[in-house]
């Protein structure tokens, strides 16, 4: 596991990001041009089998070692009124998680993938990032470390999802902070909200980055002063997956938004991932825009928990099944092949 036990171990982790395997990569562009189709024919799949081999360093990747992962945590800046749901929600859902009754569960379950569900100190809620920061130096240490702990070098896909209300507030003012814009920009419903909370919530969010102008001036300080513990976790996943080996599927707005303060200074840090699908709150498409990441679905999904990020998982199936599993224009004895 890479060391992210401390601030410099972190920079170093994303000064040091390895590439992705060429020769499997171009391995699996040629034999993409001998299966029998025309070239180009299956579109999107046939960059995502190529992409899978280059990350995962085989001509053949496969998707028989996937696993899901959700963080969930809970947010002081919650008490600000910026959720249509109380906070308790975080911990009820993580029981509905467990329970086996959220649609993560089902999405995961319909392509037989496994689903691990990370509880971060649900009953210490995050400081209010109005105020004050969101956690100590520590507290993001240790939330990097037990996302990057999930990461196993035999995993070959790891998806990331959250959990947290409030948390939508944060990703924004993460948002904000990494890519400038206003709080309009970044505020959007989250789980509801309608027009006069956004409004709300786009000046509690102003107000944070203001009370923390002076001192947001690396991708940790961004993440540990306005961000969340399930945010630094995927953060930590991410930057361990990276160095792993491990490609990554992510999922909406909030997910993507951990990678925010990351890819403002390493663009590259997102190289390795995939846009599972393109969220119905609004920042998503214009993050997305920013991080250089061409979403895999466009479903009006806004829910979170991984759940767009598992529909996507299918489509990867489906990649790497005619991958995989075609035959070539040699094998099939069909006339026209490279
Ligand atoms: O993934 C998304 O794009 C997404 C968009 C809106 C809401 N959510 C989920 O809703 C919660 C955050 O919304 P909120 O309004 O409580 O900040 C959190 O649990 C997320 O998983 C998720
Ligand atoms: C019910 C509910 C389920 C969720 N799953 C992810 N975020 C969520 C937010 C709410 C409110």
């Amino acid at each position: 596991m890479i060391d992210l036990s401390s601030v410099a171990a972190f920079g170093r982790a994303l000064a040091s990001l390895p590439s992705r395997d060429a020769a499997a990569a171009d391995a699996a562009r040629q034999r993409q041009q001998q299966l029998t189709k025309p070239p180009g024919s299956l579109g999107r799949l046939e960059d995502l089998a190529i992409f899978l081999a280059g990350w995962q360093g085989r001509a053949h990747p496969s998707m028989d070692a996937a696993r899901a992962v959700i963080f969930a945590g809970n947010h002081g800046v919650a008490a600000q009124g910026v959720s249509a749901f109380p906070a308790e929600v975080t911990t009820q859902m993580v029981a509905n998680f467990a329970a086996g009754g959220a649609a993560i569960n089902a999405l995961t379950g319909a392509i037989g993938m496994r689903l691990d569900v990370v509880a971060l100190d649900l009953d210490r809620p995050t400081c209010d990032f109005t105020t004050g920061p969101a956690m100590d130096e520590a507290d993001c240490l240790d939330a990097l470390q037990q996302g990057a702990a999930v990461v196993t070098a035999d995993t070959d896909l790891l998806l990331l999802g959250e959990m947290g209300i409030a948390n939508s507030t944060a990703a924004a003012a993460l948002c904000l902070r990494s890519f400038g814009g206003t709080p309009a920009d970044w505020a959007g419903p989250g789980t509801g909200l309608d027009a006069h909370g956004v409004g709300h919530k786009g000046a509690v969010i102003a107000r944070a980055i203001e009370v923390h102008a002076e001192a947001l001036h690396t991708p940790f300080e961004t993440l540990r002063r306005l961000g969340g513990r399930e945010l630094a976790a995927i953060a930590g996943a991410v930057l361990a997956a990276r160095h792993a080996g491990v490609p990554v599927l992510l999922d909406g707005f909030i997910c993507c938004a951990s990678l925010a303060p990351l890819a403002a200074t390493a663009p590259g840090i997102v190289d390795h991932c995939i846009a599972g699908h393109c969220s119905a709150e609004p920042g998503h498409a214009r993050l997305l825009a920013r991080l250089g990441l061409e979403p895999l679905l466009r479903l009006d999904m806004r829910l979170g928990e991984g759940s767009g990020a598992a529909v996507a998982a299918a489509v990867l199936r489906s990649a790497l099944a005619a991958h995989n599993g075609m035959a070539t224009f040699a094998e099939a004895g069909v006339a026209g092949g490279a």
